[in-house]
């Protein structure tokens, strides 16, 4: 066995964590789940909520590859999105196995086109039929939630005062519910004004996030589906806030800040 140095950059929207590894320009070890897993984790590894690699790709700016903490490669990341728009340092499209997204480096941070929400019960998916707009199910207080798949999957309950859900033992029911064959990530939002939202996140395959930018996309939609909110709103999340616009044009736009934290490198055994 060989050992092979990584660089990777440590970056973060909103205090959501990631460490990206650039393999465009050349060939990384092969990193099983449980190596990437083991990076993820806050004790024995680096530590981040996502672990992002970026390949090559023929009709987009790069192609980004999203891995969960638990090591599971996922279609959709909000935050990651705009910190890749500000690593490439100018206007970009983005290949992720959700679909194709483009970001624009702006003076209130990183603009992303998220493209389109899909509320169809076997688009999210769900296990079998129900109206995503209003749900018949629920877990304790969180009751008659909404399902919208912004790449990713989302469900979302609007309560009185979200920071007082206990998500860290509901999340993971919800999360892990044979409703949702892929699992799903888990949304407990409020109200403040027709233009401004509260929002916790338990993410799928990681726990509770300080901000998740595909669950501010897929919470102002559904709030927005509800008729409780304009077309304009300000996600506050515990990390900060996030602008989410839904166009005429049915695209979803995300606006918000993302940081270069530091560069490093670790050594891996390159695989033969
Ligand atoms: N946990 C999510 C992926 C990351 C989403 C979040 N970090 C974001 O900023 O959108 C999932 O399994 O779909």
């Amino acid at each position: 066995m060989a050992l092979m140095r990584v660089k990777f950059t440590k970056m973060h929207g909103l205090g959501n964590d990631f460490i990206v590894l650039d393999a465009r320009d050349k060939t990384l070890p092969v990193l099983s789940k449980e190596t990437i897993r083991a990076l993820s984790d806050r004790t024995m590894g680096i530590g981040c909520d996502q672990f992002l690699i970026l390949e090559s790709h023929a009709e987009a700016t790069v192609r980004m590859r999203i891995f969960n903490a638990d090591g599971g490669e996922v279609e959709a990341c909000g935050n990651a999105a705009r910190a890749i728009g500000l690593l490439l340092g100018e206007p970009a499209t983005i290949a992720t196995a959700g679909g194709l997204i483009s970001t624009t480096p702006q003076d209130a941070g990183i603009a992303v086109d998220m493209g389109e929400p899909r509320f169809d019960w076997d688009a999210i998916p769900l296990a079998y039929p129900m109206d995503t707009a209003a749900m018949p199910v629920g877990w304790d207080m969180l009751e008659k939630p909404l399902a919208v798949n912004v790449g990713n999957p989302h469900v979302i309950f609007f309560v009185d005062d979200c920071d007082a859900v206990p998500l860290d033992s509901l999340g993971p029911q919800i999360e892990t519910d044979p409703l949702f064959p892929h699992r799903i990530n888990v949304n407990v939002a409020s109200v403040v004004d027709r233009q401004t939202l509260r929002l916790r996140v338990w993410e799928r395959g990681v726990g509770l996030t300080r901000a998740c930018g595909t669950g501010a996309c897929a919470t102002a939609i559904a709030a927005m589906r509800r008729g409780l909110v304009e077309r304009d709103v300000t996600v506050h999340l515990p990390g900060g806030p996030l602008r989410i616009t839904w166009g005429e044009n049915n695209r979803i736009t995300m606006t918000g800040p993302a940081t270069e934290a530091f560069r490093g490198s670790f050594e891996l055994d390159d695989y033969p």
